[in-house]
């Protein structure tokens, strides 16, 4: 296909997906299976286009002057990919499989490109309604916090370090994924983005077979090394999922002690097991609930420190999944609050006293961060106290961080533009 003939593919996909109010993976794949002939570079240069025009949908139509997907495209072309005028026309051929040519009006506004008076929700890409939370956080920061969340993200690996005894050794295996190591994470390999938005696949790497390196997020890299969980602690990951975090805090544990993995969907458990085996961790149970029964009511009062790696809206990740951001709604945030205090509940009569619960989202709102926070610690009255983000910082051997993280009023939080990670909250509260 020509790139002008993948702009049209990419114009069509994203009238589905607003259409027809679907994820843009079902559209995609739809795509892919109504045009077989397209090849998988091709497949993936459009994905990669409607990626971007998803990223930039709200300011592409600002400065386009309308919301069609056509505008909203060639407005992300501009904006995002760079591209002047001139080059757009060149696309826009209106010869077969080409975009129509561009209209007068199309071509001046591709031209003046202005974004100078859009309000802040149209600059920065996101739902107007988020903004009052949003501005609590970053305040004067906050459209260059949220530019950050519509850039495209790298691919971050995590050394495991059961199996290999240092970064170093994993890079040097790996010379041809051109990873350079995280700044912040002493664990952590990046992958730059490609200029079509992809990255290499790394679950094929004999490395990644063999266990050497996890796909992570190096944010949630930080999020599981501020656990400062230890060798020989009794360990509770409450909402483990596919063991992303298990996996991180087993390593740390050097496999001493015991980590018991749960979660309140037995399906999301499932990839855990093979993964705990590729990675040679040994101290993990793995609880699955069966019939709706609490699978770790042995536990109560018994656990040093529970893991809350909370469902939540997942707002911190839109630079991976940016049309998440345009299906958000008031009504699933809600549901989300309830879910964390539930979650929270939970922890709290898990851990012993003198334990800790280290609550994590990959979100960026204060309703799902600092006030599910004062949530619990309303409902369990003195019970708890939260442990001072320099104290966490200094106890996991990271004091040097300190500046990076924007402070909250219980906990940290991580964001594309201050640590280049995605966007993760992390608070520490002690049993008294
Ligand atoms: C952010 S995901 C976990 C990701 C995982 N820890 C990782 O690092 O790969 C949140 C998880 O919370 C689980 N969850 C939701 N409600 C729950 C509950 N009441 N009890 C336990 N887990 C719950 C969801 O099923 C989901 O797997």
């Amino acid at each position: 296909m020509t790139p002008a003939a993948r702009i049209s593919a990419a114009i069509e996909v994203l009238g589905d997906i607003e259409a027809r109010r679907r994820p843009a993976t079902d559209a995609l794949k739809d795509w892919g299976l109504s045009h077989r002939f397209a090849g998988s570079k091709d497949r993936a240069a459009i994905a990669s286009l409607v990626y971007d025009a998803l990223r930039r949908k709200a300011s592409a139509a600002w400065i386009m002057g309308e919301n069609t997907p056509r505008a909203v495209v060639l407005g992300m072309l501009r904006l995002q990919r760079g591209l002047n005028a001139d080059a757009i026309a060149a696309l826009c051929s209106g010869d077969r499989f080409a975009p129509e040519p561009l209209t007068g009006t199309e071509r001046e506004k591709l031209d003046a490109a202005k974004l100078d008076d859009a309000p802040a929700h149209v600059a920065a890409d996101f739902p107007e309604w988020i903004e009052p939370s949003l501005t609590r956080l970053f305040g004067d920061d906050l459209v260059a916090e949220m530019q950050a969340l519509t850039t495209r993200a790298p691919l971050d690996l995590r050394v495991n370090t059961l199996k290999v005894s240092s970064r170093e050794e994993a890079h040097d295996a790996l010379p041809h994924l051109a990873a350079i190591e995280t700044s912040l994470s002493p664990l952590g390999l990046r992958i730059m983005p490609g200029e079509d938005g992809r990255g290499p696949a790394v679950q094929v790497e004999p490395e990644f077979i063999k266990g050497w390196i996890e796909i992570q997020d190096e944010g949630s890299q930080l999020a599981a090394l501020l656990s400062g969980v230890k060798p020989g602690e009794q360990v509770v990951d409450l909402c483990a999922g596919g063991g992303g975090k298990t996996l991180a805090l087993a390593a740390m544990m050097e496999n001493h002690g015991q980590i018991y993995a749960t979660d309140g969907d037995a399906r999301r458990l499932a990839p855990i097991h093979d993964r705990l085996t590729r990675a040679g961790v040994r101290n993990v149970q793995v609880r699955t609930p069966r019939g709706g029964a609490d699978a770790v009511s042995d536990l109560n009062g018994k656990i040093d420190c529970v893991l809350v790696d909370a469902p939540c809206t997942g707002v911190g990740t839109w630079r991976r999944n940016p049309d998440a951001k345009w299906r958000l709604r008031p009504g699933s945030l809600e549901v989300r609050r309830k879910e964390q205090a539930t979650v929270l509940d939970r922890a709290a009569s898990l851990v012993k006293p003198g334990g800790r619960i280290v609550y994590i989202t990959c979100s960026i709102l204060a309703e799902e961060n600092d006030e599910a926070i004062e949530g619990l610690l309303e409902r369990k009255s003195g019970e708890f106290e939260i442990v001072s983000m320099p104290r966490v910082l200094e106890a996991a051997g990271f004091g040097r961080l300190a500046g990076s993280m924007r402070a909250t009023a219980h906990g940290l939080q991580m964001t594309p533009l201050r640590t280049g990670t995605d966007g993760f909250f992390v608070a520490v509260l002690k049993k008294r």
